[in-house]
């Protein structure tokens, strides 16, 4: 029996007496960590199996924590996590109280850098060197990004920067050819000619052959070339990208094969000034339903090991596709409608979209700014641009909304999916600023559906409306209510009063409007009588219904999967203070000031009280303050 060397690692200084052969089982027994772990949390599997031996390599040539490594995204690194003194916490891997699934500063000091947002890391790599070179210090910085992440602008300008400065930066790019879907863009087409071009390897060998035969002038002309940049890369990839940018290119480099990383790692931590080390990964590698399929094993949730099936039971329809088969339904029926996202085809249900209409879907690659803003040049031209855009990605192109979009009156359509709380993702992902972040913006209409039946009649609301609207919604499946045949336009700005009350209310948004009909039910069990509204719209409020709860003078009970500062509940306040409403009680139930950690869903709403029983208990406490107001009054 072969012992386990992964036990044996507690951290990286424990790689450096392993024999090659050895590093290799190293990598078959993290493959199989990783896959017996991800099957029962979920998590991100495929970009992981990617990056195994590319991981070890890196612990093996450079010294972390002292040297940096900066993971892009951060979803790759439960390697690093697993050779960074985690073992004995992976299997916690995404639970509440458990390690993070991205690096987190807090959790070890080899995580130099959270991330969670894709193309950040070669702007911190070199913001840390940038800081080494002015402290006079000595360590090296590597940027790990996928080909995937280099497609975000940041990304270009960080590149664009880091070759200007010439400091000592090490990016790793992880090319594996795919973003969570195929990777798309000219620069994914530039990437495959340089991995698959014949004429470059075999022309860069011959040339470096021949060079090196001429006696006493062949060697040093190869090092002139070599030195001047003016290298033989450029004598048959023309205008090589990435040395005209500034940085030293080491590659195309077989990115499972150990013995080659080291090398390359070695050359590149003996180069000055920026390098850029290209490597070539398959995306899940060593599990075969990750090599087929690595859109869904990009992040997956539980799964059967043996079939790679997915656990668990099906449930209703998701939000997310309702939202994509009826913006088919819509765009066969409107040729204006094009369909925009961001690299997430799958994530958002824009997959149905590209598969029947391809002609007026868009992916732009990771490029959050560009998606709004190329919508809007879409809308001035008479189209009826959708974006669909997580709610928590969408922060990246907020002055893209603002000024490109909102400032102009353009008819673009902001789908927000993942609003609200999504779970084990944790604090980078959660949907729950953008309530806040859109609602001070001028001329934007801003939406929550109750359930996904209602998502629908809001899309067809919003592709009627001419100006900015946005949609949000959360992750995970509708509430399993039927979806009528009839799309119908909601008057704009006007709630739905789902039940009266006549001792409080209870104004909900989103699929909390349902907890909160059921905590209603079960106070009217117990003899008290509160109302129940959907609100619908945070922008425009329904102010005639605000209007007429304030005269029934009983208390408001305000709910929403966001967080409390800036969100729905502060526009009821402010409504209230516009009116001269002061003595309008309202309760507030949302997310506190803090980032709120990973967990299952329904963890974090019990935690944060948004579901049936905290809208009870809040319910509760809201009447008694009343009860409380009235004692005091009669007693003054
Ligand atoms: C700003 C932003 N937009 C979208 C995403 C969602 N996302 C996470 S990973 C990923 C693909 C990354 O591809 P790549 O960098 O090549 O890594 P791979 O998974 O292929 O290893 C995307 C689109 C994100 N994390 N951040
Ligand atoms: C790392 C990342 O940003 C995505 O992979 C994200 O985790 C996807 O989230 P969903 O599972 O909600 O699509
Ligand atoms: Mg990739």
């Amino acid at each position: 029996m072969t012992t386990s060397i992964l036990s044996q690692i507690n951290g990286p200084e424990d790689l450096q007496g392993l024999t090659l052969n050895q590093l290799k089982q190293l990598a078959e027994e993290i493959r199989r960590e990783l896959i017996e772990v991800t099957s029962r949390t979920g998590g991100h599997l495929a970009p992981n199996l990617g990056v195994v031996e590319l991981t070890i390599a890196l612990h093996r040539v450079f010294n972390s924590p002292a040297d940096k490594i900066i993971w892009d995204v951060g979803h790759q690194a439960y390697v690093h996590k697993l050779l960074t003194g985690r073992r004995d916490r992976f299997a916690t891997l995404r639970q509440l109280g458990g390690i993070s699934g991205f690096p987190k500063r807090e959790e070890s000091p080899h995580d130099i850098f959270a991330t969670g947002h894709s193309s950040t890391s070669i702007s911190a790599a070199l913001g840390i060197a940038l800081a080494r070179d002015m402290k006079k210090e000595d360590f090296k910085v590597v940027a790990v990004i996928g080909d995937g992440a280099l497609t975000g602008g940041m990304a270009f300008e960080a590149l664009n920067h880091a070759g200007h400065t010439k400091t000592d930066l090490i990016v790793i790019l992880n090319d594996n050819e795919m973003s969570i879907a195929e990777n798309v863009g000219a620069l994914s087409s530039y990437l495959t000619r340089m991995r698959t071009d014949p004429k470059y390897y075999k022309g860069k060998e011959e040339i470096e052959y021949i060079l090196k035969r001429i006696p006493n002038i062949g060697p040093k002309m190869l090092q002139l070339a070599n030195r001047l940049k003016d290298s033989v890369k450029h004598l048959v990839v023309p205008g090589m990208l990435f040395e005209e940018l500034g940085f030293t290119y080491l590659g195309p480099i077989p990115g499972h094969d150990l013995a080659a990383l080291k090398k390359v790692l070695h050359d590149a931590k003996a180069l000055t000034g920026p390098v850029l080390v290209h490597v070539i990964t398959k995306k899940g590698k060593g599990y075969l339903p990750a090599e087929e399929n690595p859109d869904k094993f990009h992040g997956t949730g539980p799964f059967d090991i043996a079939t790679g099936q997915s656990a668990g039971g099906t449930g209703p329809i998701s939000y997310t596709e309702a939202f994509g088969r009826e913006l088919v339904a819509l765009g066969q029926q409107d040729a204006r409608i094009v369909a925009i996202t961001a690299a997430m085809p799958t994530g958002t249900g824009l997959y149905h979209f590209a598969r029947e209409i391809p002609h007026r879907f868009f992916d732009v690659g990771i490029a959050e700014q560009h998606a709004v803003t190329l919508a809007a040049g879409m809308a001035t031209q008479g189209l009826k641009p959708v974006v669909a855009i997580y709610s928590t990605f969408l922060q990246r192109a907020y002055d893209q909304v603002l000024h490109d979009v909102c400032l102009q009156k353009l008819p673009v359509v902001l789908a927000m999916d993942r609003a609200g709380l999504v779970g084990e993702d944790g604090p980078t992902h959660h949907g729950v600023f953008d309530i806040a972040y859109l609602r001070s913006i001028p001329n934007l209409v801003l939406m929550e559906p109750k359930d996904e039946n209602e998502l629908r009649h809001m899309l067809y609301t919003a592709i009627q409306h001419d100006g900015p609207i946005a949609l949000r919604y959360p992750r995970g499946n509708g509430i399993g209510v039927p979806l009528e045949q009839q799309l119908r336009q909601l008057p704009l700005g006007k709630a739905e009063v789902l039940r009266e009350g006549s001792q409080g209310w209870i104004l909900a948004l989103g699929s909390l409007v349902y907890d909160a009909l059921a905590a209603a039910e079960e106070l009217a069990g117990e003899g008290l009588d509160i109302g129940v509204v959907n609100m619908r719209f945070v922008k425009p409020l329904d102010e005639d219904l605000l209007h007429r709860l304030v005269a029934t003078n009983t208390p408001w009970l305000t709910v929403e999967n966001h967080v409390l500062a800036g969100g729905f509940g502060s526009a009821i306040l402010e409504f209230l203070h516009q009116n001269g409403y002061q003595r309008q009680e309202v309760t507030m139930l949302g997310l506190p000031d803090q980032f709120i950690e990973h967990g299952r869903v329904e963890e974090l709403k019990a935690i944060y009280c948004l579901n049936q029983d905290g809208i009870k208990a809040s319910c509760l406490e809201m009447l008694a303050k009343r009860q409380q107001k009235t004692i005091l009054v009669a007693g003054k």
